[in-house]
């Protein structure tokens, strides 16, 4: 029996096995990818060829092989085997783990060197990206609401530090922005596991300010900051009236692009729409690539739906995405929600997913939505209508051609909605109350005057009814 390991592994029954997927793997992934990720992974076989363990180094290793390729293994393996076979990785220290494959490996795994002999560790490994390795370009799905977002992600990704820098994502709730950033982050760490990446909320970013100010330790904040070689920050609006972060970050700013590092940014709003926050700032974010994320279209959200529920391992007939699409319409964040609802109700009930199990499942979302329009439905279908930007909605923009258009929008929420004046003025770019009612009483005015006004709202109330 081999020492250190547990007495049903054989590592010969499961080498020829093993080898088999590395070099499948070998053909399907790019040469950078295989040698960092899979090359240096060690495994062996449980006797009842069951299980496979796989050995990696750290966290970072383990959920990275988890999220990117586990998926792809147990697939190979159940084609190879016949039966699934369960799949377990293990972090081994390095130490140990040279040691314990030494002991176990017999003559015929020596031609796996790269298993015992692991490389230096890459800097990221020691460095905390913070990145969530489950959201990656291959998941998100792309539609004519993010195609440009997505292809400049693309590129940043690939080849960062030069064009598009920095890259400025904006748009409305739950529409894949943080994954999106997710993403560049995960390409460019399985591209280069060396690389300084960093996502990082804006509030985390105030809060770090802060504690810097607080603990005397601006030289470290520095250090940390200006030393990356790719920056993601989220929900940059949260700068607003927060001097001191403001400076600070014009100094990062400034630092990572005069060293060819990438900075990524996403926020609510497009840059001359951010409220309280500095000239100069504002212009450094314009300065690179400004792209929108929009509300995912239809054929889009029946695609997120169909892919969200293979990956959970369940299947979602077409008919049942197209009805479940129709109905939630605002945001993926809401998709989600309703996809996860749907399948707990067909396993808890041991049913078929089917149109009328989704009715069941959503009952209580589709009545409050029969009842309750929300105001971001309201935004998207009255930019649609009138043909301006979702984010105008919450920009300090004023020319006619987008204030008329808003304060319709700001009316047709109060209408529509349960929402109280300050709860509508905070959704549409934090406006104090007062314009909220300024706008509901100077449409409903004349609404009773202009018939094509009236016939205009008319046409939006039907459609937000559905
Ligand atoms: N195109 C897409 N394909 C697959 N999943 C998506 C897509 N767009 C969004 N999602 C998913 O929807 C959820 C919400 O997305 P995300 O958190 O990135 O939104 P966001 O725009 O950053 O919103 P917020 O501003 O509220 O943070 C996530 O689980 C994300 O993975």
């Amino acid at each position: 029996m081999t020492e250190g390991l547990p007495p049903e592994f054989q590592a010969d029954a499961g080498h020829s096995l093993w080898q088999a997927c590395v070099d499948e793997l070998s053909r399907e992934l790019p040469e950078q990818q295989f040698n960092t990720w899979i090359k240096p992974l060690t495994a062996q076989i449980s006797e009842d060829q069951q299980r496979l363990t796989l050995f990696v180094a750290n966290r970072f290793k383990l959920d990275w092989i988890r999220a990117q390729y586990a998926g792809r293994l147990a697939t190979m393996l159940e084609s190879l085997q016949g039966h699934p076979v369960q799949i377990e990785l293990v972090i081994t220290p390095r130490d140990s783990a040279v040691k314990t494959v030494r002991q176990s490996t017999p003559s015929s795994m020596e031609n796996v060197p790269e298993s015992i002999d692991l490389p230096d560790e890459p800097a990221a490994n020691t460095f905390r990206s913070r990145l969530n390795t489950a959201l990656t370009f291959d998941n998100l799905v792309e539609g004519t609401a993010n195609r440009m977002a997505r292809a400049a992600a693309m590129h940043v990704s690939g080849s960062p530090g030069h064009l598009y820098n920095p890259l400025f994502i904006y748009g409305g709730v739950g529409l894949g922005k943080t994954h999106l950033m997710h993403a560049i982050g995960n390409k460019l760490l399985a591209d280069r596991p060396e690389a300084k990446v960093l996502y990082i909320h804006a509030e985390q970013f105030v809060s770090d300010v802060v504690k810097a100010y607080q603990r005397k330790t601006f030289d470290e904040f520095k250090h940390h900051y200006h030393s990356l070689d790719l920056l993601l920050i989220d929900d940059v609006q949260f700068f607003a009236n927060k001097d001191r972060t403001q400076e600070e970050f014009f100094n990062a700013f400034e630092a990572l692009l005069a060293k060819k590092s990438h900075i990524v940014m996403t926020s609510d709003t497009y840059p001359k729409g951010l409220a309280d926050i500095h000239e100069r700032l504002v212009s450094r974010f314009d300065s690179g690539l400004t792209v929108a994320m929009e509300p995912p279209e239809l054929e889009m959200r029946v695609a997120i739906l169909i892919n969200k529920a293979i990956s959970e391992g369940s299947e979602m007939p077409e008919e049942v995405a197209f009805f479940v699409a129709k109905n939630v319409r605002s945001n993926v964040r809401e998709l989600e929600g309703a996809l996860r609802k749907i399948l707990a109700y067909s396993r808890f009930n041991q049913k078929e997913i089917s149109i009328q199990l989704a009715r069941d499942a959503l009952r209580d979302l589709l009545s409050i939505q029969n009842r309750q329009i929300s105001v971001e439905n309201i935004q998207k279908t009255v930019a649609d209508y009138y043909k301006i930007k979702v984010a105008d909605m919450y920009s300090k923009k004023r020319p006619a051609s987008i204030a008329r258009p808003r304060q319709i929008a700001m009316y047709l929420a109060k209408e529509m909605t349960q929402k109280s004046l300050p709860e509508i003025g905070e959704l549409f770019g934090g406006r104090d109350h007062t314009t909220v009612l300024h706008a509901v009483r100077k449409i409903n005015a004349e609404r009773l005057q202009l018939t094509e006004l009236n016939q205009q709202l008319h046409v939006l109330e039907q459609t937000l009814k559905g």
